[in-house]
């Protein structure tokens, strides 16, 4: 019989709890010690690179700067670590947030080098600053003691490391199952998507930043009372760097790679250090070189860790992840008032976009009333899509305005136009392949929800989660794919995960729904079954705009079709008045046969 993961995670703690008390030996317990500081600071690494893409070579100066508060505080000021722990965590947060304000807005490598930065400027801190005792450290930090009990010794002190390890686990794991957790998974997907959806994606890279952080401080606090001294060589560059091979060799995608990669290198530290030298004679960090190597290896043979492995070969006796149907019942999530239909919906005046000399769209105006199907088409290089850019604030406007239900958007980020009811699809797909379909239009329902990290980690998000789920579930019966709700979305082939995506924007509760270009590359009987949703979705009273280069396809689809060509607008009109149109033939014959 499968064990649910709950009693799975149980059986460990209780395993933790009793393995001090059996007659292991004394060089064990501090291996486990180090171990479950180590993967402390690695879980920030799975959240912060693995999970959101973000990569920091920095952690080790975050566990120095946790680890030097609490020496300071406890041996000059004689505070209690129970006190120094929430002064350590606060300097980490603001440093992380100033640290986070100069770099996260940047894009590309500025963030590693910025971390890598950090870590060399506060190393030289830590070892030139008379007060906190130079190169040789801080000596004398207190052990500690709770309640009248001490944890001077190693295996009284595993109780503490492995309690704060494996709570800091569980907070990641509830963290990454939750409309925050999701929104933090999306930062991988692209930011184009992720802000679509309505999500800060600069919020979320600062969170996972400052969480990662966080967890790399709290280490270093136990870290110092483990040691009993503080000195800067822990918290050095190449520490920071061997956090991030720990991460990436256990399996940077998942929690438990984080205490996998710990262990692996902990101990492979260990037995190499004793071996190498004796190998090739003469002292030395030869390990560096085997750790070297094995990363290369790792990267190019298992780029998801060795975690994956571990999860195939207990596949037997581990539960499956599949999230259980629990939402029946589950109360709505909130809806918009919708247009009424006839009511002026979008009305686009005279937008402009110029790149450089380039006018891609020149002056072009059209609106659309509720309950309409309006065809946006046009050849290759027409205007199309940076027209569509321009409506869903994905480009600014060059000149002119856009009104969506009265008001002005033209120039509105993406995320506020999200906010105000348009929500769009992609003329490629955008989704995040990893998360089960569900997971994947459940991230729609992102503005329509508002739980944030601490009730996700204390478990309060459960009601409005179900309602997620339970509105997730709806669109997608309503695009006839409710079967395929526990598939993995990379999993689907072009058709379905178009479908996919229309749902993921009915969870938004859209007034007005924008479709890229969503039959390109779709086989004929895909594009049959998206007309099907296209048409019964008009027949809910769906107000769309959609963007197409298949002329056949729009015409028995729309109510009214634009026609685009080098930029302007050609006609508009209805499909036959657009069919029968000498200019319209002559601009598609003229530019595709
Ligand atoms: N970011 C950009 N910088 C410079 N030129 C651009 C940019 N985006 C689009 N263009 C140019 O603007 C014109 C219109 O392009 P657009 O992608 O809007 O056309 P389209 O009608 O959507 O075509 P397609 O069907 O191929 O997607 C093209 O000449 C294109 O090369």
């Amino acid at each position: 019989m499968l064990m649910t993961r709950s009693r799975l995670f149980i059986a460990l703690v209780v395993l933790t709890a009793l393995l001090p008390q059996l007659p292991v030996p004394e060089f064990w317990i501090t291996q486990l010690n180090y171990i479950g500081l180590y993967a402390i600071v690695s879980l920030g690494l799975v959240l912060l690179t693995g999970v959101s893409g973000l990569t920091s070579f920095g952690q080790a100066a975050f566990v120095g700067l946790g680890a030097y508060t609490t020496a300071y505080l406890t041996t000059q000021w004689a505070m209690s670590p129970w006190l120094t722990v929430f002064i350590g965590v606060g300097i980490t947060v603001i440093t992380a947030l100033v640290l986070a304000a100069i770099t996260l807005r940047m894009s590309g490598h500025y963030l590693p080098l910025a971390t890598i930065a950090w870590a060399l400027s506060l190393y030289y801190s830590m070892s030139n600053m008379e007060f906190l005792g130079k190169y040789d450290g801080i000596l004398g930090v207190p052990a500690m003691s709770l309640f009248g009990f001490s944890l001077a010794s190693g295996r009284s002190y595993f109780y503490l490391i492995w309690i704060v390890a494996l709570l800091s686990a569980v907070a990641v794991i509830r963290l990454l199952d939750s409309r925050s957790g999701r929104a933090i998974r999306a930062l991988k997907g692209g930011v184009t998507m992720a802000e679509a959806m309505g999500i800060s994606t600069y919020r979320y890279k600062v969170l996972a930043f400052v969480l990662a952080a966080i967890l790399a401080s709290l280490s270093g606090w136990l870290f110092a009372h483990l040691q009993r001294t503080v000195n800067p060589s822990p918290f050095a560059l190449s520490k920071g760097i061997e956090y991030l091979f720990m991460a990436v060799l256990g399996g940077i995608g998942n929690v438990w790679g984080a205490f996998t990669g710990a262990a692996v290198v902990k101990l492979l530290e260990d037995q190499l250090q004793v071996l190498l030298p004796r190998l090739i004679g003469g002292s030395g960090n030869y390990e560096i070189i085997v750790f070297g190597i094995v990363l290369v290896v790792v990267l190019k043979y298992a780029p998801q860790g060795l975690w994956p492995f571990i999860e195939r070969l207990g596949a037997r006796w581990l539960p499956s992840s599949q999230r259980v149907r629990d939402w029946d019942g589950a109360a709505p999530l909130p809806e918009r008032d919708k247009p009424q239909p006839g009511e002026l919906l979008l009305d686009v005046q005279a937008v402009r976009k110029q790149f450089g000399g380039l006018v891609a769209v020149n002056d072009v105006s059209f609106s659309i009333r509720a309950g309409e199907i309006m065809g946006l088409i046009g050849p290759n290089g027409a205007g199309k899509s940076t027209t569509f850019n321009l409506i869903t604030g994905v480009l600014g406007l060059t000149r002119g305005e856009v009104l969506f239900r009265g008001q002005k958007v033209g120039g509105h980020s993406s995320r506020e136009i999200a906010r105000r009811g348009m929500s769009r699809t992609f003329q490629h797909v955008k989704m995040l392949p990893d998360m089960t379909v569900l997971e994947n239009v459940a991230l729609g329902g992102y503005l329509r929800s508002k739980k944030g990290v601490l009730a996700a980690m204390l478990r309060l998000d459960r009601d409005e989660e179900r309602g997620l789920f339970a509105e997730a579930e709806r669109q997608l019966q309503r695009i006839g794919m409710g079967a395929q709700m526990h598939e993995l979305a990379g999993n689907l082939a072009l058709g379905p995960a178009r479908l996919m995506e229309i749902a993921r924007a009915l969870c938004t509760d859209p007034a007005l729904l924008l479709l890229d270009e969503p039959a390109a590359g779709l086989r004929h009987k895909e594009k049959q079954a998206l007309a099907e949703v296209l048409k019964q979705l008009k027949a809910e009273g769906m107000s769309i705009l959609l963007v197409e280069h298949d002329m056949d396809f729009v015409m028995n689809l729309t109510d009214r079709i634009v026609v685009m060509e080098f930029g302007t607008k050609l006609v508009e009109g209805t499909p036959l008045e657009v069919q029968e149109s000498p200019q319209v033939r002559a601009a598609y014959l003229g530019t595709e046969h």
